[in-house]
């Protein structure tokens, strides 16, 4: 039995997420949770014949998202506000820090042991909050929680075969780092199967991968930021962690994680200038994260410039989401 719930159900990733998952033979039952909307939402789902039951929540001052997150084996969070255009991830972090601290302190209380899969922005320091959270809890086990950095992974496929070719569902490309502009780092040199990327489009294509998110955001022109891509990219993520659980080996994704508690994450953090945080290509297991893997060993001179730069920007956004829980003691 595999109950899943998603967080922010009734959004603009929320409801095709939470689609993908009422029709996936990996999930039995489905919890949805949002402010508003639920019920709507729930009812429609519900009527899709697929192997999912289907249940919604709304707070009930508490007692919503308690039902929602009981007996939980998975959670995935993109309750939030998105970007308009103008905006950074970072100008995000006013409102959605206060809701990923709530919605993780549920999940410290009522599904501590769940997988948690971080969507809402700023991801490079929310998932930050979730973990000092937990941590303040004392259920803080790093092998399962995951910051969903799946969509850049998706676009640098997609974008590397708008500029050679071949077979876009093909190309396997570690994305590294963060999920925010200069800290999202394509590592095309390690791409799989190996091309030739012209030197002349090396640095245009670089930069459409770590703000691809930009192009959406601009042409919705006000009403937010990609969610079908993302809706799909999120699905994959906890569909491979599913598989994973049904002892399916060799499974290995990207995703934003905290290295000092994931096997092989400490030879990372002494890569990447000590960051605690950082996104990898991550060997999945049945209880979760089984091993870090390093692309860092084998990079380009021009891929170090853009990683110094990651660096930079990662260190203060990581910083900031651990000093907002610090502040936040009687909120936990
Ligand atoms: N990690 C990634 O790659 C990506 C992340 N995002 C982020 O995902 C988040 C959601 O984006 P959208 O779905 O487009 O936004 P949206 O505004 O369409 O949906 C967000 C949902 O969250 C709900 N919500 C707000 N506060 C809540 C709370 N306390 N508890 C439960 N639900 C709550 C809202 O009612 C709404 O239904 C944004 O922060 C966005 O930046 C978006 C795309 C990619
Ligand atoms: O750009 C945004 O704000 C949403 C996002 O994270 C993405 O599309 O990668």
């Amino acid at each position: 039995m595999v109950k899943a719930s998603v967080l922010g159900a009734s959004g603009g990733i929320g409801q095709p997420l939470s689609l993908l998952l009422a029709i996936s033979p990996l999930v039995d039952e489905l919890s949805l949770y949002d402010v508003v909307n639920t019920p709507g939402v729930g009812a429609d789902l519900s009527h899709i014949n697929g192997t999912a039951k289907v249940t919604a929540y709304l707070p009930e001052g508490g007692a919503g998202l308690e039902k929602a997150l009981t007996g939980c084996d998975i959670v995935v969070i993109p309750a939030g506000i998105p970007r308009k255009p103008g905006m950074t991830r970072d100008d995000l972090f006013k409102i959605n820090a206060g809701i990923v601290r709530d919605l993780a302190t549920g999940v410290a209380k009522y599904c501590p042991k769940a997988f948690v899969l971080i969507i809402s922005n700023p991801v490079n320091s929310t998932v930050p909050i979730a973990a000092e959270v937990l941590k303040s809890h004392n259920v803080f086990d790093p092998t399962r929680l995951f910051g969903v950095t799946s969509l850049d992974v998706v676009r640098a496929s997609t974008f590397v075969a708008d500029v050679v070719g071949g077979d876009r569902t093909k190309y396997k490309i570690p994305v590294v780092g963060g999920h925010s502009g200069e800290t999202i780092v394509p590592l095309l040199s390690q791409i799989s199967p190996k091309v030739d990327i012209p030197a002349d489009k090396l640095e245009a294509l670089v930069n459409r991968i770590q703000f691809g998110g930009d192009e959406v955001v601009k042409a919705k022109d006000g009403a937010g930021s990609a969610t079908l891509s993302m809706a799909y990219a999120g699905f994959k993520f906890a569909e491979a962690l599913l598989r994973a659980g049904n002892n399916e080996t060799g499974i290995v994704e990207p995703t934003y994680i905290y290295l000092p508690g994931v096997p092989g994450g400490k030879e990372i953090q002494d890569t990447v200038g000590g960051l605690e945080f950082f996104a990898v290509p991550v060997e999945l297991g049945p209880n979760g994260a089984v091993r870090a893997t390093n692309p860092l060993v084998k990079v380009s001179d021009y891929e170090e410039k853009l990683l110094e730069k990651c660096y930079e920007g990662l260190k203060g956004n990581i910083a900031k989401g651990v000093e907002f829980i610090a502040t936040q003691s009687s909120k936990l």
